[in-house]
């Protein structure tokens, strides 16, 4: 909600919305108009009230020439003021990376649907945007059917306090996309998304052409737009191509049609585990150097009958290696150290969910519970050119 709204008493302990004050009762150095006796026109009770709650948040006094002059005085907070979300009016506001046309944008639009899409340059951008309430929500990748994990997010994961509200499952569907008239043959190099890239791994090589990654697939089509280069095409979506103004060339070019790409919904606060619908939890653990101690960890799922939907690890940047003596005759072997990331089909409202995690506190020498949100159980299409 802008601070400039604010609240007026409809008398019954309701509350009613009004429009921003007046520009000129807000500013401090411009003479105000004079304000017309009360009584003498016919106000409706809001409109009084509204006037009531101007002269008390306002000082007058005269300046010196001679008017009467406005200071404005701290408006106190309501509750509408710290009503948690949405902050920007009715409109949440939702970080992706890329630009317009980025499959990140479908999957934000599916995940909150009449959000305000808000492009970022980098995942770390977007992370930042929500810890600076500058949005409300992220929704970003984490891994694809294809392309495998995206390790950048995870790593941001840790290294940010924000917590996961849900998924979203879209089908990715690429495009080859070149400059209108242009044909598949002429091109010589093909930019896009590292992901993307690798999704079309077969076309590509078919191709014959010079793979170049960028930081996003609609980034690539707008590139080439920008700068009208013949020579080169992009794997990006046909919502890019109709943005951007270019030509499907080819639709259809991932290497399987079973293309998937799962995106995380971000959030400053964490939502209320629930148990009427399919819930997932995900969580980040360290486990102590030794034999059957991945094992054991992973046990205290199988003995609760959770399912495990994913198993990520991840160097432990601060602590990336670990010298440890080997035996009496002083040899010294070199360990690597690991961040263990866990998805299992519970809710942190199930007991059987919460004594798996207190097991594993008993040796898990650190763990973060990263979100317990609803699975999605769809899989969301993505537009085709058709
Ligand atoms: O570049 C885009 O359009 C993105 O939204 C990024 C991204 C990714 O990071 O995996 C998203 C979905 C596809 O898997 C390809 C690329």
């Amino acid at each position: 909600m802008s601070s400039l709204y604010h609240s007026v008493s409809q008398g019954d302990g309701s509350y009613a919305q009004l429009p921003p004050l007046p520009s000129h009762s807000r500013q401090s150095t411009s003479p105000a108009p004079p304000l017309p006796p009360r009584g003498l026109q016919h106000r409706s009770s809001s409109e009084a009230d509204l006037q009531q709650l101007q002269e008390n948040s306002l000082q007058l006094r005269n300046n010196d020439h001679g008017f009467r002059e406005i200071i404005p005085l701290p408006r106190p907070l309501s509750m509408l003021d710290l009503a948690p979300q949405p902050t920007h009016g009715c409109l949440l506001r939702v970080a992706y990376q890329g630009v317009p046309g980025a499959y990140s944008e479908m999957a934000a639009g599916n995940a909150y649907p009449n959000c305000e899409a808000v492009p970022c340059e980098q995942f770390e951008a977007a992370f930042q945007a929500v810890e600076q309430w500058v949005v409300d929500r992220a929704v970003l990748p984490i891994e694809n059917s294809l392309g495998g994990s995206i390790h950048r997010n995870y790593d941001l994961l840790l290294r940010h306090r924000l917590h996961i509200v849900g998924e979203v499952q879209l089908a990715v569907h690429h495009c080859l996309l070149g400059i209108p008239g242009v044909k598949k043959e002429e091109l010589v190099r093909v930019l896009s998304h590292p992901q993307a890239l690798a999704q079309c791994e077969h076309t590509l090589s078919k191709l014959n052409v010079i793979r170049e990654a960028v930081d996003d697939t609609a980034g690539a089509a707008q590139f080439i737009a920008a700068n009208n280069l013949r020579d080169t095409g992009a794997v990006a979506s046909s919502r890019a191509a109709e943005i951007y103004g270019l030509e499907v060339l080819a639709d259809g070019i991932q290497d399987d049609s079973d293309n998937v790409t799962r995106f995380l919904m971000l959030a400053r606060e964490p939502i209320m585990p629930r148990t009427d619908r399919p819930f997932k939890t995900s969580i980040t653990f360290t486990l102590e150097e030794g034999p059957g101690s991945l094992f054991k960890a992973l046990a205290v799922f199988a003995l609760r009958d959770l399912n495990l939907t994913k198993i990520e690890s991840r160097p432990l940047r601060k602590r990336p290696l670990r010298v440890a003596d080997d035996g009496s005759d002083g040899a010294k072997s070199v360990y690597f150290d690991y961040l263990f990331f866990v998805d299992f089909e519970a809710s942190m409202a199930e007991q059987r969910a919460q004594n798996a995690l207190r097991h594993l506190q008993e040796f898990a020498t650190f763990l973060r519970v990263l979100g317990s949100y609803p699975m999605d159980v769809s899989i969301k299409a993505c537009p085709t050119s058709q």
